[in-house]
């Protein structure tokens, strides 16, 4: 068997619900590329695990990432931003069908870049990073402002196309990973992993304030 065998395999056990179903089909059908199945129960089992009551999620695309991570941890509030409405509405109609409360679903229009330096620090239990590549970097930095200690910032895309573990591929954003994944595994202050599902999970627990 090789390991793309069984990456399949880890996506096609999966079992989605009918909302996160027909949320992944819209976004396909719109050209957004939602979290995997196998990245989708993983954020599931660690908003669980933390028994997550309050979430950022940066990049709400048309929900997919939403509702995994409510399903894990479903008396969270999310806060969600994405510079497209009609994603969000979308994203909105999917969580309401999902039975998350109206007055859990907190759903920002805007710039990620403007929208986060509003938010309160050491106040969230996850971070989801899951936008424009090109700002990955800056987006963990608030991420790791925002969570509380014990809190964990989560990367999809971390791996990016099997081009980050490719040393003759360059380019900024497989630069960025790279930088991120080195310089957070170099650090004290959070703890890290790389997991290989998908097209990569990092995952970052700050242990220190
Ligand atoms: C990969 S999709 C998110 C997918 C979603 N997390 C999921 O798995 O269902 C990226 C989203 O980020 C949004 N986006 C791109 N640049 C952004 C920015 N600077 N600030 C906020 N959102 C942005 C896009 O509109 C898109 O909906």
């Amino acid at each position: 068997m090789t390991k793309e065998a069984s990456w399949k395999f880890a996506d096609d056990i999966v079992v989605e619900t009918t909302q996160i179903v027909a949320a992944r089909t819209h976004a396909a059908e719109v050209g957004v590329e939602s979290v995997s199945p196998a990245i989708g129960s993983q954020l599931a089992v660690i908003a669980a695990a933390a028994r997550a009551k309050s979430i950022v999620e940066i990049g709400t695309g048309l929900g997919v990432s939403a509702l995994w991570m409510l399903r894990g941890a479903p008396d969270a509030t999310i806060t969600s931003i994405d510079t497209e409405l009609e994603h969000q509405q979308v994203a909105r109609a999917a969580l309401l069908d999902a039975k998350v409360p109206a007055n859990r679903i907190r759903l920002i229009t805007g710039t990620a870049g403007d929208v986060l330096p509003r938010l309160n620090e050491s106040s969230y239990d996850l971070v989801l990073v899951d936008a424009d590549p090109a700002s990955v970097i800056e987006y963990v930095e608030h991420g790791l402002r925002l969570v509380r200690q014990g809190g964990t910032v989560l990367v999809p895309h971390a791996l990016w196309k099997d081009k980050v573990a490719d040393p003759a591929q360059r380019g900024d954003t497989v630069g960025d990973f790279r930088t991120l994944i080195a310089e957070l595994s170099g650090s004290d202050a959070v703890l890290v992993a790389l997991s290989p599902a998908g097209d990569g999970l990092l995952q970052v627990t700050k242990i220190v304030e």
